[in-house]
């Protein structure tokens, strides 16, 4: 083990197998507390593969990534402001059209997402057939099909989070483009954000926000900001050890 502890964020749907996944890598190492300040559950974990260390953490179930709820807005926190170095969407299979809608969400806000098709089991038992080289190939991250409770393509994930994590894959995310008005408008916000808030934000997913007229997460930046200056870590985390 080299000691570097690469960070995955799980997102995805709610009841997508997501704990089913957490629990499966970490088995014991795990440990359950409270988002801080709130009274949502969060779990930590740590599991090995190929010699590298990796802390996981199952972030809540969420439709979208708007911060309609307090959900939500600790997912979408969690992946534009703590920057894991990989999310890994966890979709149903099953219901893949309405999932791929968080996936698209995720891949607005970074570049370093792992698309997992879960509950494959199910899938085959409704006769639905899904080519992951046809969706990685429109999505542009890697996607693998796994059974979490079955335990089938486990490693075959892990070893593509593993990929982009050391950035050994080309990555070209999906992105919605918007109308030519709005593009101009994002590209016009863009600098000004980089320049305030930093560039190792999302500045193209902040300025959307702050077109949709999304104040939050004007508060959201300048908590951040503050804590910066003040030489402490942006999003305070619950860091208790396992
Ligand atoms: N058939 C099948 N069921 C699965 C699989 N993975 C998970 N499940 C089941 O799906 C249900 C939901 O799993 P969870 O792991 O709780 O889902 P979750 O994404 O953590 O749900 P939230 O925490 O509500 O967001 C459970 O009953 C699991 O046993 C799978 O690969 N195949
Ligand atoms: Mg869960």
């Amino acid at each position: 083990m080299n000691g570097k502890k690469y960070r995955i964020a799980l997102a995805g749907n709610p009841n997508t197998g997501k704990s089913t996944l957490f629990n499966q890598l970490t088995g014991l190492r795990q440990h359950t507390g409270n988002w801080p300040g709130k009274t949502v559950a969060q779990s930590k974990g740590y599991f090995e593969h190929k010699n590298e260390e990796f802390e996981i953490i199952d972030l809540p179930g969420t439709y979208s990534l708007i911060a309609n709820s307090m959900d939500e807005e600790i997912a979408r926190n969690y992946i534009a402001f703590e920057q894991p170095d990989v999310t890994v969407v966890v979709l149903d299979a099953t219901s893949l059209e309405r999932n791929l809608n968080i996936a698209l969400q995720v891949l607005e806000i970074t570049d370093k997402a792992v698309i997992c098709l879960n509950l494959i089991d199910e899938a085959a038992k409704k006769g639905i057939e899904i080519s992951e080289a046809k969706l990685q190939k429109k999505l542009g991250v890697p996607v693998v099909k796994i059974s979490a409770r079955n335990k089938v393509g486990i490693s075959s994930l892990l070893d593509a989070v593993l990929s982009v994590v050391k950035g050994l894959l080309p990555l070209s995310p999906y992105k919605l483009e918007y109308s030519s008005e709005i593009e101009e408008r994002i590209e016009a916000l863009i600098p000004d954000i980089q320049s305030i808030y930093g560039s190792h934000l999302p500045a193209r997913w902040i300025a959307l926000r702050l077109l949709e007229g999304d104040e939050r997460i004007i508060d959201e930046l300048n908590v951040k900001l503050l804590n910066e200056k003040k030489g402490g870590q942006s999003y305070e985390f619950a860091s208790g050890e396992y």
